[in-house]
């Protein structure tokens, strides 16, 4: 007996254990891959199906069956088939008594039912035990093995075996699990796949409110009011120069907004005296998300940077400026040099350049795998970014506040000077736009000649 014993089991290990059953309901896209997954994983695997004979391509190695028989088989059972079909379950009942239901099912609206569908389960099977999970991992990512996107699930049910059941099945898997609690917490957890950026929702709603308020502000004080009263088209603006006015003041709005609720909150607890109540709903709103308001703040302020960039290869910019120069060439004139206003082109780019580079700092310490880094002490340390986040806006806000100063002083500079060409110039303009090329030609060489001279 020792021999054969010895030959049974060598080296004294203990017989492989029994590879466990899983019973699937349903042999759609989401049975088919989570059993091939459970196959490979090393369970053996039993789909109870309403047409075992004649249903598609099966992941090779499981079994197909009823659903009366595979329920008796299995102690869990998967049910991958969508909520409104859910009534065929309570002819199987009887033979769920006792066994371990996972709900994997998803709806594709919010608010389709009055009771989330595992607890509507549970209602049908009273005597089994539902857990809720896989509901937020797809088909597609099981079958190309998960990654980290679509590894989470969420479990959740008021067994506390049966859970533990199905947490080790996932784990398995490779799957991360997280407990969301009782299965009250069932429609929660459905939800998630149905979120769309949640807390991306208020800034971005903000962000396209206050840009369409600026624009079409702009628009009319700008452009349309240029074209009525002066009768000048000056459309083509919308592109540039419009857009490079919205994005900043969008930008700077932004950041305060960003920072406004974190002052309140704070105003509000030394009013209150205690930090131990509860903040209204709109500013516990507000405040989950300031991030995101940073973020587009920081996003607008980028875009800022591009179009302003852009300005010196525009078409607009450089007519301009050939025309003033062939004017100051006709006109046989130098301008001088003006430190003043060199001074002041130079002192405002530089200011917007450093808001820009504080803009980035606060953006780079609100990201959380930078925070989180961070020990107290340099934690304590970031806190001065609300200093920053001061200086910053200062920065910003002077640059913002000299804009239209140096631009209107150099505005009406130039446009005095265009002016004065103008009136000057336009009996010579006229008459050199209406004569023949070669009389142009004569006029040209006559600039130059006075150049020279
Ligand atoms: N596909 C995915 O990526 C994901 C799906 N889910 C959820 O998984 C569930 C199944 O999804 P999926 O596999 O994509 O759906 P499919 O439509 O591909 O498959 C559903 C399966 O349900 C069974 N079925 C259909 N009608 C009935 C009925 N009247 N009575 C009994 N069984 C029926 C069928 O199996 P048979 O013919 O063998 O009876 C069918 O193959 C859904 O609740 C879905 O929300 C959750 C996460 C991801
Ligand atoms: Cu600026």
């Amino acid at each position: 007996t020792i021999l054969t014993c010895m030959s049974l089991c060598p080296l004294g290990m203990e017989p492989p254990p029994e590879r466990e059953l899983l019973c699937i309901f349903g042999t759609g896209d989401l049975g088919r891959s989570l059993g091939q997954r459970l196959l490979q994983t090393g369970y053996r695997v039993v789909y109870g199906s309403r047409r075992p004979h004649s249903c598609g391509p099966l992941p090779p190695g499981a079994q197909v069956m009823s659903h009366t028989e595979a329920a008796q088989l299995a102690a869990v059972v998967i049910v991958c088939v969508h909520r409104e079909h859910y009534d065929f379950m309570e002819e199987v009942a009887p033979q769920l008594k006792g066994k371990v239901l996972v709900d994997v099912s998803n709806n594709s609206k919010k608010g389709l039912y009055p009771e989330s569908n595992a607890e509507f389960l549970q209602s049908l099977i009273p005597a089994a035990s539902v857990v809720k999970a896989f509901n937020t991992v797809s088909a597609w990512s099981l079958q190309n093995g998960p990654s980290d996107a679509h590894r989470q699930v969420f479990l959740c049910g008021d067994k506390a075996e049966a859970k533990q059941k199905v947490r080790e099945l996932a784990t398995r898997l490779g799957l991360s699990v997280l407990d969301r609690g009782s299965l009250s917490a069932a429609r929660e957890v459905e939800d998630f796949p149905l979120q769309l950026f949640p807390e991306w929702r208020l800034p971005l709603c903000i962000a396209t409110g206050l840009t369409g308020f600026f624009f079409f502000y702009l628009l009319i004080r700008d452009i349309i009011y240029a074209y009525v009263e002066q009768d000048k088209d000056i459309s083509f603006r919308i592109m540039v120069s419009l857009a490079n006015k919205v994005f900043p003041i969008v930008s700077l709005i932004m950041l305060s907004l960003c920072y406004l609720p974190g002052v309140m909150a704070a105003i509000l607890q030394l009013y209150r005296g205690t930090k131990y109540r509860r903040f209204p709903d709109w500013l516990d709103h507000w405040m989950l998300c300031r991030k995101q308001l940073g973020l587009l703040a920081l996003g607008f302020a980028f875009l800022h940077v591009l179009y302003t960039l852009l300005i010196p290869i525009r078409y607009y910019v450089r007519y301009k400026i050939r025309e003033y120069t062939v004017l100051q060439i006709r006109e046989n004139k130098t301008e001088v040099f003006d430190t003043t206003t060199a001074w002041y082109t130079d002192s405002y780019f530089s200011v917007g350049i450093l808001g820009f580079a504080l803009y980035i700092l606060l953006g780079i310490t609100s990201l959380p795998s930078v925070s989180n880094a961070l020990s107290w002490r340099e934690f304590s340390f970031v806190q001065v970014k609300l200093f920053l986040y001061v200086y910053g806006y200062w920065c910003a806000c002077a640059c913002h506040a000299h804009t239209p100063h140096v631009n209107t002083k150099a505005a009406t500079h130039a446009q005095k000077r265009t002016h004065a060409h103008t009136h000057t110039h336009t009996h010579a303009q006229v008459r050199r736009l209406t004569a023949p090329p070669s009389a142009q030609a004569q006029g040209r060489t006559g600039a130059v000649h006075t150049l020279k001279r």
